[in-house]
């Protein structure tokens, strides 16, 4: 059955799926590729759908998938589907131009990031909606953390009690989204950096371990044995 979204919602999600996913080896574009038998994008929306402040969500897919991912997702919730870019940046500025001006709140959302659990979209469009105009998710680093040089000569051990690790979904009043991307001079690999360059405040709400990106070979088993755990 189609999960309807809140025509009373206040958010619009953005989803790039639109990467190559190089780093999980061959076997076609990541998104697309399977979880427990369902592809990884049809988790991650599923999850974003059952989020009650949702009104729209937009994918940017692969660009020669785009018909197929409409196709995918009808089943699962009702979606509009882009061409994405070559770059995440590119996929998300994509995205976002398919966003009526209407909707004051948008959280961008990595499909990578597939089993993500509803709340904390929630949290993250709550923070956005109490007056915060960017959010994101994090955890702290449980790694001790070195600098190294070009040569792997460590050159010292970071205060890793500053650093968090960051993840999606992240929120933005929409108009502070749009400027970020205007402006944006250099490609970064999320969009609370653009927002950062721009010196508007950024403010970190907890971030969730079911939220952790599927990269590498071996995240797609831990997905996987997430997926069977109680959650
Ligand atoms: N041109 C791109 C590149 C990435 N993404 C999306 O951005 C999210 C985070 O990117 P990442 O996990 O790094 O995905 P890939 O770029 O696919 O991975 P890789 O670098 O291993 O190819 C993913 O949902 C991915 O589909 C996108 O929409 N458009
Ligand atoms: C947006 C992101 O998921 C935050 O952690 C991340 O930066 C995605 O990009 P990457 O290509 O894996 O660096």
């Amino acid at each position: 059955m189609t999960a309807k979204l809140n025509a009373r919602g206040d958010v619009a999600v953005l989803v790039p799926a639109a990467g190559a996913g190089l780093r999980l080896g061959p076997g076609g574009p990541k998104a697309l590729r399977l979880l427990a038998g369902e592809p990884l994008l049809v988790h991650a929306v599923r999850r974003v759908a059952a989020s009650p402040s949702v009104r729209l969500i937009v994918i940017a897919a692969p660009a020669t998938e785009v018909e197929a991912v409409r196709t995918l997702l009808t089943p699962v919730a009702p979606v509009t589907v882009v061409a994405g870019g070559a770059e995440r940046q590119e996929s998300v500025a994509l995205a976002l131009a398919a966003v009526p001006p209407e909707i004051g709140i948008v959280l961008v959302h990595d499909a990578a990031r597939a089993l993500t659990p509803p709340d904390v979209i929630e949290s993250v469009a709550a923070a956005v909606r109490e007056g915060s105009p960017a959010v994101i998710p994090v955890l702290p680093v449980v790694d001790t953390i070195k600098e190294v040089s070009a040569d792997d000569t460590v050159l010292g051990t970071v205060d890793r009690s500053v650093l968090r690790s960051v993840q999606t979904p992240q929120g933005f009043r929409r108009d502070v989204l749009v400027a970020a991307h205007a402006t944006a001079a250099d490609s970064l690999t999320d969009d609370a950096g653009l927002v950062e360059k721009a010196g508007i405040p950024v403010t970190c709400v907890p971030g969730s371990d079911m939220a952790m990106k599927i990269t590498r070979p071996l995240d797609l088993f831990l997905a996987e044995a997430l997926l069977g755990s109680p959650q």
